[in-house]
């Protein structure tokens, strides 16, 4: 269970995150939406504590790992697996390398200066590569490859830091709809299979209705939805997206075109694009 008390970050004068309270039991997939500054990114970062919260707890099976530094804190980052929207890969480096880096909080620092992977880890990283199915590209140049691969081999180096929670930044906003499906359906076997906890950021309501058992939604900081994607109605979305400051919600469709395994009509909701805003039927 990851349990966030009071949680508050604050840039100067601006209140990012606002006093928020949620618990996420392990094995999840919960969905982040909201607009543009909602404080999604920064909600998520204070979780694996790339950023460090202004104010409240961030507690993770008895730890409060909001106050933890040195070698926890390490573990704990290990623990948490970041994607980001930009991959974040050393596009000079093969992809089999990149995969493997994975698996450097896992090793002393004596290892890692010799750069030598074990044949088990080798093993281990092909294995991921298989499973997302891009094995073939192991000995490719990572920056030669396409970006719905790239972010493959994103998740691949998060399953090798075998973690409990992998924490996904708009994973798929630089993404085309089949390699956003692509991407979006390994999470989901991910959380499925491994019972690893998934929570992402994404900014389109339909891949999070249509992905997530979850879906939190924030409003200048605060969270403002939180509950299973059957409940958020009509209302609930212009809550979240800001229907308060007069902003129109049209009905005109902006949706990716991920599949729709669910029984709405096609929904989505461009946080970069309030006055877009198409609603369920
Ligand atoms: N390092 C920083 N320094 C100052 N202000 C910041 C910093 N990071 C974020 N902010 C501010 O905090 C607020 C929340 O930003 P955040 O990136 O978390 O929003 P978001 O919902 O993820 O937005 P987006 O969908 O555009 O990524 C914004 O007003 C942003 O300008």
């Amino acid at each position: 269970m990851l349990e966030l008390t009071n949680v508050t970050r604050q840039f100067g004068p601006n209140t990012a995150v606002d006093s928020v309270n949620i618990s996420i039991p392990q094995g999840q997939m919960v969905g982040v939406i909201g607009r543009s500054g909602a404080g999604k990114s920064t909600l998520l970062r204070m979780i694996n504590r790339l950023i460090d919260p202004s104010e409240g707890a961030i507690v993770s099976g008895g730890t409060q790992v909001s106050k933890i530094s040195g070698r926890a804190l390490r573990d704990w980052q290990r623990d948490c697996a970041m994607i980001f929207q930009q991959f974040n890969l050393v596009p000079r480096l093969d992809v089999l390398t990149n995969v493997l880096l994975g698996r450097l909080n896992h090793r002393n620092t004596v290892l890692n200066l010799l750069n030598v992977f074990s044949r088990e880890e080798r093993a281990q990283a092909l294995m991921a590569l298989e499973r997302l199915g891009i094995a073939q590209t192991a000995l490719q140049r990572a920056g030669t490859l396409s970006g719905g691969q790239q972010q493959r081999v994103a998740i691949a180096r998060a399953l090798l830091q075998s973690p409990k929670i992998i924490l996904a930044d708009e994973p798929i906003a630089s993404l085309d709809p089949l390699n956003a499906q692509i991407v979006m359906d390994s999470l989901k076997d991910i959380n499925e299979r491994d019972g690893i906890t998934v929570v992402t950021n994404l900014h389109t309501l339909d891949t999070a209705r249509a992905y997530c058992e979850r879906i939190i939604g924030m409003y200048q900081g605060r969270v403002v939805f939180d509950g299973p994607a059957s409940q958020l109605t009509n209302d609930a979305v212009k809550m979240i997206y800001g229907s308060a400051e007069g902003v129109e919600i049209s009905e005109a469709i902006t949706s990716t075109s991920i599949k729709e395994s669910y029984d709405h009509a096609a929904v989505s909701v461009m946080s970069h694009a309030p006055s877009e805003i198409a609603l369920p039927a």
